[in-house]
């Protein structure tokens, strides 16, 4: 029924006031009220419909994108959005495209590598979208191994230039979004050559068409790498590939911030570490594990409010069948991907803090707290787009066979996520930067280098291998100094256990190698410890709203628990907890899922996602999902006519060959 809320019973249920959980969600009512405002704003404007992009061919969906990513230009102007709000529209508008790659990674490179005058000439042309960039380090034959790229840019003394070229077919850039149709420049990286002297990595700005006929600028090959996973999904960006066969650049589109040339070709490397070339990487997994929650969350509100929706069995005199958010299956398999969005969230807002402050030391020449941020953004890079990547192909299961239809949303949300887990580092290199750091940090104990910020922990290495939990009743498990102890123990012994294991090798990097698997694992350990903590740190804070924070505090028990309980061997091989503090653990979190039952539909109203960012008919707000799903069948294309094409030609004599044999 049209205009009824379904859920409406649901919603009643709530033992929070939504409203304020929706400013938590959003990080401040600020956040909240501009964000509520721009996804209306997209949601109304037809030219962001996005009901058919799956049926589009290639062609027509990239040129889709193109209508859409220039009339988001053309309404920010309008509108005099300001870099926040632009953000917020490109960000529902629900499209990969270019302008992620112009405003997400080339402008970025520019602000975070060039010098002051190089900034001052590109970025008010980036800026204004008179040039549009693309962020170009991947390779056919590297992507992970930055060290091994193999384009060059080698000096010429003559000329005052830099001459780019791609030696061998593996040195062609391959994946670059932007690249392969629209961008005009790109930060290229490549092998910085002087005098037959490698000198690493460098970022370089090259422009690679035409700013009159949008031509490829001579010795340039570029193109599209085809397509990719999925119907729409990345589909509607231009991944591209891209040659350089001699191409010429003036000496001053080196980004010159961490080293220079002079124009005597004297490589010149300022106080500034050689790791901040690698700077826009960092800034962009920061943005990645904010993504991750809302990815994630829009998958969880998709499936909760189906699962509020959908009833099988347990019908008795012709009573209604159970709702399936009733069973308690539902429960143990979404509730605690309810809990990681929300986890995901806090953890996403410390770490914008922490790139913020790193940048602002970085300003003031202060590189102490570098490594800190790299294996930080790496480690919840990898651990957050891995689970919200599994957590979407968890829900579409959630949701049973209709979670499998299109309308449902949730394949295109799993297709167009999934390369989270790969690009701006493939999560298993990154969790094992995280390794290296914990290494580097053990084994620095000793000289007296006392472990600070996410790794403190360590410095406390006696008592926590001492550690017993004490938990005796299953509400301890609710107390967080119970809980962080806990993770901290288990990290700390897997972490350790590592160390040792490690120093038995001769040659540390081949027993790196060799203990690989297991520094994963301790890794993960870890930066679960540290998205815990900062849950629990969050719930520290002054939390208003009727009942806010006691829904909070339960999810974030389920969290932890869920967690224990997935991960129970390493707590028990660690002797952190015992098999008995294990099960009280798991007695908990039966109850936990009960006291989030009621709220669960509010919860993920607090999400605020309009039904045209959901995308999905499982997932309306409304709930009124069968009408709309037998509505939306009959749009299928393959609907247009009673008789397919093709019928009168392939089947229809088969038919009729069976006819005549009958008749025979
Ligand atoms: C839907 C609409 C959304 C609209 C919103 C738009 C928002 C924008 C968001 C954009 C969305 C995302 C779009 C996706 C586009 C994708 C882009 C890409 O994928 S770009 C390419 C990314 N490539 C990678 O990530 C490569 C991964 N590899 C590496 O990062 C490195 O090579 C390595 C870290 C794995 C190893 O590097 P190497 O030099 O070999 O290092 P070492 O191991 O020898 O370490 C040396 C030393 O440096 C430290 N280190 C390494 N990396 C960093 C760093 N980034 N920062 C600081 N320090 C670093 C390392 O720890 C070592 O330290 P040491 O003290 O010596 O031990
Ligand atoms: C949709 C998408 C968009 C992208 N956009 C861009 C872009 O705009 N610009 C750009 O420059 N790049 C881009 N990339 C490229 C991306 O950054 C790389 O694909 C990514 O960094 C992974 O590198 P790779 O492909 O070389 O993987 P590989 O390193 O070849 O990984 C293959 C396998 O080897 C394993 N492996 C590799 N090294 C190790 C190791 N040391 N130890 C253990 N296992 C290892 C990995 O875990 C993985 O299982 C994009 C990629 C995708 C999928």
């Amino acid at each position: 029924m049209e205009g009824v809320d379904h859920l409406a019973d649901e919603r009643n249920k709530a033992q929070f006031d939504v409203s304020d959980m929706k400013i938590v969600w959003a990080g401040s009512r600020h956040a909240y009220e501009l964000s509520d405002r721009i996804s209306r704003l997209v949601a109304s404007d037809p030219v962001f419909k996005k009901d058919n992009v799956s049926t589009l061919g290639r062609k027509e969906l990239f040129k889709n994108t193109l209508k859409k990513a220039a009339h988001a230009w053309k309404r920010i102007n309008e509108l005099g959005l300001n870099e926040e709000e632009a953000l917020k529209l490109r960000t529902f508008m629900d499209q990969p495209s270019f302008t992620d790659l112009h405003w997400g990674m080339f402008v970025p490179a520019i602000k975070g590598q060039g010098t002051d005058e190089q900034q001052q000439q590109w970025l008010p042309l980036a800026n204004k979208m008179q040039i549009i960039g693309c962020y170009a380090q991947t390779e056919l034959g590297h992507g992970s191994n930055v060290q091994g790229l193999e384009t060059t840019a080698t000096f010429d003394h003559k000329t005052d230039e830099f001459v780019l070229n791609s030696p061998t077919l593996t040195s062609s850039k391959w994946w670059p979004g932007g690249l392969g149709k629209i961008s005009t420049h790109a930060v290229v990286y490549a092998r910085l050559i002087i005098d037959d002297k490698d000198y690493g990595v460098h970022g370089f700005i090259a422009q690679l068409r035409s700013l009159n006929d949008h031509l490829p600028l001579p010795g340039i090959t570029i193109g599209d790498i085809g397509m990719k996973f999925g119907s729409a999904a990345y589909n509607s960006m231009d991944n591209g590939v891209l040659r350089f066969d001699h191409v010429r650049i003036p000496r001053n589109q080196m980004l010159m911030r961490v080293s220079q040339v002079t124009r005597e070709g004297k490589y010149v490397h300022s106080s500034v570490p050689r790791q901040l070339v690698y700077g826009t990487m960092v800034y962009v997994r920061q943005i990645i594990v904010f993504d991750a929650s809302v990815a994630l969350s829009r998958a969880v509100c998709i499936a909760t409010r189906y699962s509020a929706v959908r009833r099988q069995f347990g019908s008795q005199n012709g009573s209604h069948e159970t709702q399936v958010i009733d069973y308690k299956t539902q429960q143990a398999r979404l509730f605690p991907l309810l809990a990681s969005a929300y986890a995901f969230r806090f953890a996403g807002e410390w770490l914008k803090w922490l790139y913020t402050d790193v940048t602002e030391r970085l300003q003031a020449k202060d590189f102490s707290t570098l490594p800190e941020a790299h294996a930080c953004t790496a480690g919840l890079k990898s651990l957050t787009t891995s689970v919200a990547a599994d957590g979407i192909e968890e829900c579409r299961k959630l949701c049973g066979g209709h979670g499998y239809l299109s309308s449902s949303g949730l394949p295109e949300l799993f297709a167009v996520y999934i390369p989270a887990c790969t690009y701006e580092g493939d999560n298993v290199v990154l969790l094992l930067q995280v390794a290296r750091y914990l290494m580097k940090a053990i084994s620095q104990l000793n000289s007296g280098n006392k472990p600070v910020g996410t790794t403190a922990y360590l410095g406390r290495k006696e008592q926590l291998m001492q550690y017993r939990s004490d938990v005796v009743r299953a509400e301890d498990w609710l107390k967080p100094s119970v809980v962080v102890e806990a993770f901290e123990a288990r990290a700390a012994r897997m972490s350790l256990a590592c160390a040792q294991n490690l120093s038995k090798f001769s040659n540390p990097e081949d027993g790196f190698q060799e203990l690989a698997a297991d520094l994963i694992e301790a890794a993960t350990a870890h930066c679960q410890l540290i998205v815990v903590s900062k849950f629990i740190e969050k719930l520290q804070q002054d939390i208003p709203g009727n009942g806010v924070k006691q829904q909070l505090q339960v999810l974030c028990s389920i969290y932890a628990l869920f967690l224990l309980h997935k991960h129970i061997g390493d707590f028990l091989t660690t002797g952190c907890i015992t098999p008995k503090q294990g099960s009280l653990a798991n007695e908990q979190l039966r109850s936990l899922y009960s006291q989030v039952r009621p709220n669960a539909i509010a919860l993920v109203d607090a999400f605020n996602h309009t039904d045209h960012y959901l995308g999905s008919i499982l997932g309306r707000y409304d709930g009124n999902v069968y009408p709309k799903l037998y509505e939306e069948a009959w749009k299928d294309p393959l609907n247009d006519t009673v008789i397919p094409d093709g019928f009168h030609e392939y089947v229809e004599p088969l038919l009729k060959q069976q006819l005549r044999n009958a008749r025979l």
